[in-house]
């Protein structure tokens, strides 16, 4: 039984439009691993009083589902079975975090029946009033393709392999630079080269390059974009 449900959320039809007394709107973030999506959805949801969906923490799980039963990774049904059974609660897990685990999520996401078994939590999240910031792969092209704003981040892979190294080190874990970097790149390929749903930016997407941006600079530039796109659509006849 399917236990994977959006604590709160609204249906998805009765979402509020941006006219009414609060505002309110689905931010999409996308780009490759490591490009720091999930700080500028966390910051931005903090900012506008939002909601924040990490959606790769989702294939993450399914991954780690199918690692603990010793499952192949390919096999579309018992993945589907644990997309299906997927509990929120263990989106936490810190276990989510690792290499291994993201590698395996990026092969397990790249099943079109898994991915078709999450759509319907992940826009029933960003229908979430007042709002919501997911970030991934596909939200601006096929899970949210009428997002108020979305914003494609990118980074050097340089760059995102040492930044994630040093979070692996933080974090207590042996982490080689150059192992990371391989890992990204690879994962990266998988994901832009897959048939179903792959990772690109959607064409209405505003680039945001974080290779030589600190944290609080790629947060305002998110800001700009977003207040960019709403005075655009205020100014609007
Ligand atoms: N602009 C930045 N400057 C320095 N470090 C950053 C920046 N953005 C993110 N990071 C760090 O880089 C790592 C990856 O960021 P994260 O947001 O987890 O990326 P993603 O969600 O795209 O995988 C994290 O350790 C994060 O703290
Ligand atoms: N919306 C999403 C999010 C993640 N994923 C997959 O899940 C993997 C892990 O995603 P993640 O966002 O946690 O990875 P990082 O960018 O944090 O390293 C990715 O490499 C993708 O294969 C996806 O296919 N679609």
């Amino acid at each position: 039984m399917a236990v994977l449900k959006v604590a709160g959320a609204a249906p998805f039809l009765r979402r509020r439009r941006p006219q009414e007394s609060r505002i309110s709107m689905i931010i999409a973030i996308d780009g490759p691993a490591a490009s720091g999506k999930g700080t500028l959805g966390k910051r931005l949801a903090a900012h506008y009083g939002y909601r924040h969906l990490d959606t790769g923490v989702i294939y993450r799980a399914v991954a780690k589902a199918l690692l603990d039963q010793g499952a192949n990774l390919t096999d579309e049904a018992r993945a589907v079975a644990a997309a299906e059974a997927l509990d929120p609660d263990s989106f936490s897990d810190p276990a989510l975090k690792s290499q291994t685990v993201g590698e395996a999520a990026s092969v397990v996401s790249a099943l079109p029946r898994v991915r078709a078994a999450l759509v319907a939590f992940q826009r029933q999240f960003a229908a979430t009033l007042p709002g919501a910031v997911l970030d991934g792969r596909d939200i601006g092209t096929v899970i949210c393709p009428d997002a108020d704003v979305k914003i494609f981040v990118v980074a050097d892979a340089g760059v995102r392999a040492h930044r994630r190294t040093q979070e692996a080190l933080a974090r207590g874990e042996a982490a080689d630079e150059a192992q990371v970097l391989a890992d990204i790149l690879k994962r990266d390929e998988r994901d832009k080269n897959r048939a179903a749903a792959p990772l690109k930016a959607a064409d209405d997407a505003h680039l945001l390059d974080n290779s030589h941006l600190d944290i609080e600079s790629g947060v305002r530039a998110a800001i700009d974009i977003v207040e960019a796109v709403r005075a655009g659509r205020q100014s609007r006849p």
